[in-house]
């Protein structure tokens, strides 16, 4: 029965056992600390805690206050009778170089000069003059009182009332002194006090204290709106010295360097003329400590050197803008965009003035590189995303990592590699030597012949420059000798290609001169790069004229930046002056990319992809014409022609319509024209096939 019992009360055999007293014990083992270290520590608690500070700094402020405020007002009276703020101002223009101003200022301190001179002659006339002007005013003053008294002794008909104003203006002023020598006492006691408030007040407002004594709201300047005082103060504790020794020569004067600061996107611009001896790269090169000067994280300041000569521009985000992700691309938005390969602009992201960043992909190689994950892949195919849009393009990939990243354009490239082995390496070097002989072939046609963009694309290149493998000829596969295949093929394109619209599209990882040979880097018109890890990295991702101008990736920080190139290309608007810019592009998922290529797909007659290069030579052209004929009930000649090169160089490089007739000839399935023009169909060549194949089984069997 009492199992059954449930207590209110806890059963003390389940409460954990209580800890003997200790205090018996704890006095007996404590060695007893000794007064004065107790004392010692009891104050340096007092003295430390955040109560006693609070204190501290609220009395020294205000007391500081009073110490500024005075100083100001002593400065503007000072400045009130003296040339200084004309020289102070010659001394600023002159800092900054600005002769004219300079000029200008010191007519204006010889105009106070003479005025001044003016005044004090004046001064030495001035008792003589003042003796008399009293003199005068009394006689008048007194007359002016017989006057009226006369006046009144007439109208009162009584004698007396002559004296009477004058007696009323000595009374007044009896009463003026009594009045005075009340007051007087008190004035001597709260004047200075009156005069102390009117001087913290002004200390005060101008926040005349150091910043140890501020309020810790105000310490903390993170954040802060960027005002021209924030600047000039952040510039002068650069660590420049002539740039600090010219802004205190300037005094107040330090915001003339500064342009206007400007909203620019998710945070401000502004232009700075820095003073003579101080170089663009010296302020360029302390970025970090500008920006924590500035109250910013590094990667919130960009600096760059615009047109004017001796001017940096710097770019100050908005705290914690840039971390708030963009939009949706429009690619993904607008369902019936298209895409124009010679007059359009693929829509890639927003710079950091908010802008759309829109790039040109006209007869223009690319090469996009950045550290792993950093959203590279992604990037690129953003614009082959676009691009697939026009109808004409089409694509030769290789996806040398081969996880599935470009599989949504099967049915889109005419060939699509993927994978990550020495095979895979072998068939993408194949792929751009066949885009290599067509890029030739074209090279070779009438002068005036337009053909259709050929975009080589291989991302993960830094797989195929590193690829130890040999061909049977003793040819490596990568590297960057004369005799590497993949390299060779890449040079030949980025040499000839542009012309005729065989483009070279890379994207690589990690940049070093093995994995990405110097003159692969610069074969590229439009180098874009994601976060890298040094300054020589962004050198070989950008180029040297873009890092010198203020390019920095490797600014960027990796996890966090992901998305976000800097871009040098000409076929992207960037602002005079400088060589690069910094745009954050859109993010376009798998199954974002998946819509837009089925939307591309739609757009085409129907595509075959290869997933291999075809190397065998017994080619069946019956059954290769079928395959290129893809989807599509019928296709012209010529296109079927080009599709043939494409698919195999060597075997239909050379083909004319003569050999596509010869072999469709007997057939049943001949070239017939379809709107005046020649074309060949599917289901005949499907037809022709398969009786083909019945007749060869038949002549198998028989
Ligand atoms: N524009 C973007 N905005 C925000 N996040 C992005 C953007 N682009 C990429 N990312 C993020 O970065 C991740 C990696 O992108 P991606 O696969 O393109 O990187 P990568 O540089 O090609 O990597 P790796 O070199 O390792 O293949 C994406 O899964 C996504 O989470």
């Amino acid at each position: 029965m009492s199992e059954n019992v449930v207590h209110l009360f806890k059963d003390p055999q389940d409460a954990p056992q209580a800890a003997p007293a200790p205090v018996a014990a704890t006095a007996a083992e404590t060695p007893s600390v000794p007064l004065w270290a107790r004392s010692a520590k009891a104050i340096r608690h007092a003295v430390t805690h955040e109560h006693t500070q609070t204190t501290c700094r609220a009395v020294a402020r205000h007391g500081l206050y009073v110490v500024g405020g005075t100083r100001i007002v002593a400065r503007r009276t000072w400045e009130s009778r003296t040339p200084a703020r004309y020289e102070r101002m010659i001394r600023a223009a002159e800092a900054a170089g600005n002769y004219e101003a300079a000029t200008e200022w010191e007519e204006r301190g010889q105009r106070f000069r003479d005025a001044r001179h003016r005044r004090r002659m004046d001064l030495l006339t001035a008792p003589l003059d003042a003796a008399k002007g009293v003199a005068a005013a009394a006689g008048m003053g007194a007359g002016m009182l017989l006057l009226v008294g006369i006046a009144l002794a007439v109208a009162n008909e009584n004698f007396a009332d002559v004296a009477t104003p004058t007696m009323a203006v000595v009374q007044l002023i009896q009463w003026l002194v009594f009045v005075a020598s009340v007051t007087w006492g008190p004035a001597v006691t709260i004047g200075p006090w009156a005069a102390l408030i009117g001087l913290w007040a002004v200390g005060k407002h101008q926040q005349a204290a150091p910043a140890w004594a501020m309020p810790a709201n105000f310490r903390d300047t993170d954040g802060e709106p960027i005002t021209p005082s924030i600047v000039v103060l952040a510039l002068r504790n650069l660590g420049v010295a002539p740039l600090r020794n010219a802004i205190k020569d300037m005094g107040d004067a330090g915001a003339s360097m500064l342009g206007p600061i400007r909203i620019a996107g998710c945070g401000v611009e502004v232009d700075v003329t820095l003073p003579s001896g101080v170089s663009t790269d010296e302020v360029q090169r302390r970025r970090r400590k500008l920006a924590e000067n500035l109250g910013r994280h590094e990667h919130e300041v960009f600096i760059t050197i615009p047109q004017a000569a001796r001017t940096v521009r710097l770019w100050v985000a908005d705290s914690g803008a840039l971390d708030e992700p963009i939009g949706p691309s429009p690619l993904v938005t607008d369902e019936s965009m298209t895409a124009d390969y010679a007059k359009g602009r693929a829509p890639w992201g927003e710079d950091l003035r908010g802008d759309a960043a829109v790039l040109s992909l006209y007869q223009r190689h690319l090469l996009i590189t950045g550290l792993s994950n950093q959203g590279k892949t992604v990037a690129l195919r953003a614009l082959a995303l676009w691009l697939a849009l026009d109808r004409s393009v089409q694509f030769l990939i290789g996806d040398l990592k081969g996880v599935g990243d470009w599989a949504m354009f099967d049915g889109l490239a005419t060939t699509l590699i993927q994978g990550p082995t020495d095979e895979h390496v072998i068939q993408v070097t194949e792929m751009v030597e066949g885009a290599v002989e067509e890029m030739n072939r074209r090279i070779q046609a009438p002068p005036g012949t337009v053909f259709p963009a050929l975009v080589v694309l291989v991302d993960e290149a830094q797989m195929a420059f590193m690829c130890p493998v040999k061909d049977e000829d003793k040819r490596p596969y990568g590297g960057s000798k004369s005799n590497s295949r993949y390299f060779m093929a890449v040079r030949k394109i980025h040499n000839q290609g542009r012309a005729v619209n065989v483009l070279m599209w890379q994207g690589t990882q990690d940049p070093t001169d093995q994995n990405l040979p110097k003159l692969v880097r610069e074969g590229a018109h439009t180098r874009a790069s994601l976060a890298l890890g040094t300054e020589s990295q962004a050198r070989m991702a950008l180029g040297d004229k873009a890092v010198d101008g203020g390019a920095a990736p490797n600014m960027l920080r990796p996890g966090l930046d992901q998305g976000t190139l800097v871009v040098a290309s000409s076929g992207i608007d960037i602002p005079a002056g400088q060589a690069a810019i910094t745009v954050r592009t859109h993010y376009i998922d798998d199954d974002g990319a998946k819509a837009i290529t089925d939307r591309a797909k739609a757009l085409r007659d129907g595509v075959t992809t290869l997933h291999a290069i075809e190397r065998g030579e017994d080619r069946d052209p019956l059954a290769d014409i079928l395959t290129v004929l893809g989807d599509a009930s019928r296709v012209l000649t010529q296109d079927v022609l080009k599709r043939l090169a494409t698919l195999n160089e060597d075997a239909y490089g050379t083909w004319t319509n003569g050999d596509l007739k010869r072999v469709l000839d007997g057939t049943g399935a001949e070239p017939y024209k379809s709107d005046g023009r020649m074309v060949v169909g599917r289901d005949r060549v499907a037809r022709a096939l398969a009786n083909q194949d019945d007749e060869g089984s038949a002549s198998a069997s028989g």
